[in-house]
């Protein structure tokens, strides 16, 4: 199975030492890619959704850290490991609600940090290690998304009735738009679609910022997906007049309880999925799991610029004058999540989602560690990590 994208749907490009990205405010319209040189320019990129989605938010913002100590020379491990975790704790205040932005530089400033006492490593090697570590999870991404895909297929398949004519709703862009490739909820429709099974997909248009109209209509009509966009007041008009086989949609912050944050208007589809007995999944990678949090009501939720909801390409479409709330996400909790959380591991109902992804994440976070070692040819002899300690 091809790990590439259509180049046309690529919201990332990267060359160890240069970055480009999508200027996704400028599309369906316009395709201009857009330099990132440094992690001011990952940061002002991430706050401004020139690119956006929480994937594609940790990949970008690591490898803005990547291309900017790619260029600058170091004296010792520790110089590299502080400025690193400093210029990746700035990513993560550019959008708060997405936690892969956090989990990233979390993973990569402690394995860097584990690493400061080799003396086997030069200090090149050592920054290499921070580079490769971003890279990672940019060459890692569209892996994962094909996993998501296939599991949530198979999950949708093996429930419903119409295994030939399978109609999906869907909400906000969790493409190869907000990801390394293929997608995540897109992902799902993407593996039903190679299947042969997908009979169409409706997408909400998403307002304010229009991720579906602007975005996963552009991927949908792209790859020749039969698809149709609804107004967001339109999911409950739809599941009762046509036979919606699934919500499939993703997600910025999955928490213990199994309550997940998403794109503002999710909830609703949820309740109104609920009424009309329609499965409502949620697909999102490790990444987007926070253990740390016990339930959807820890969650920070990002406020946005009324701007983006009085304006349409500077016309003004509101009252002058007149209040605005603008929340970018909403947390559908966790029973209201009734086909289950779609994982490159497969797909768990949200009560089972802690003892299934604490476990997996603490096996990929060691892995990672340890891969980056093997990584390292410098090494005269072969090291591992367990238990935070490195082990000759
Ligand atoms: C796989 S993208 C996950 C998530 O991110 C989007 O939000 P935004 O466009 O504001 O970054 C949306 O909530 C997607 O479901």
């Amino acid at each position: 199975m091809s790990n590439t994208v259509d180049s046309n749907l690529k919201a990332i490009r990267y060359d160890r030492g240069n970055l480009d990205i999508l200027d996704q405010l400028q599309l369906p319209t316009h395709t201009e890619y857009i330099p990132i040189k440094n992690t001011e320019d990952g940061w002002d990129a991430i706050k401004q959704m020139k690119v956006r989605g929480a994937p594609a938010i940790a990949i970008v913002g690591c490898l803005s850290m990547a291309v900017e100590i790619y260029h600058m020379e170091f004296q010792s491990h520790q110089e590299i490991a502080d400025y690193v975790k400093d210029k990746l704790n700035y990513l993560v205040t550019a959008r708060p609600t997405a936690v892969n932005m956090k989990e990233a530089s979390d993973w990569i400033s402690k394995m860097l940090q584990e690493l400061t006492t080799d003396s086997d490593l030069s200090v090149h090697a050592f920054k290499e290690l921070a580079i490769e570590a971003a890279e990672i999870l940019f060459e890692d991404d569209v892996t994962i998304n094909k996993d998501i895909g296939r599991h949530g297929a198979e999950h949708i398949l093996n429930h419903c009735q119409d295994k030939d004519n399978v109609n999906i709703l869907t909400h906000c862009n969790t493409g190869s738009l907000a990801t390394a490739g293929y997608g995540t909820a897109l992902g799902v429709i993407r593996a039903l679609h190679e299947k042969n099974r997908i009979k169409h997909v409706y997408c909400t248009e998403t307002r304010p910022y229009n991720q579906g109209a602007r975005l996963t209509a552009y991927e949908l009509v792209h790859e020749n997906i039969p698809a149709t966009l609804i107004l967001d007041s339109m999911p409950a008009i739809l599941m009762s007049h046509h036979d919606i086989t699934a919500v499939v949609v993703g997600a910025d912050r999955v928490v213990a309880n199994g309550d997940t944050a998403n794109k503002i208007g999710t909830i609703q589809i949820a309740i109104i999925a609920k009424h009309f007995k329609v499965p409502f999944y949620v697909a999102c990678p490790l990444t987007t799991f926070d253990p740390s949090k016990e339930s959807g009501k820890e969650i920070a939720i990002e406020e946005r610029p009324h701007i983006e909801m009085t304006s349409i390409k500077g016309q003004r479409i509101a009252a002058h004058g007149i209040d605005c709330w603008n929340p970018a996400f909403d947390v559908t909790p966790a029973e209201l999540i009734t086909g289950g959380i779609v994982t490159e591991y497969g797909v768990f109902k949200p009560s089972e989602i802690k003892e299934k992804l604490t476990a997996k994440k603490m096996e990929k976070d060691k892995m990672n560690m340890n891969g980056q070692m093997r990584r390292r040819s410098s090494y005269s002899s072969f090291k591992t990590i367990d238990n935070g300690m490195i082990q000759q």
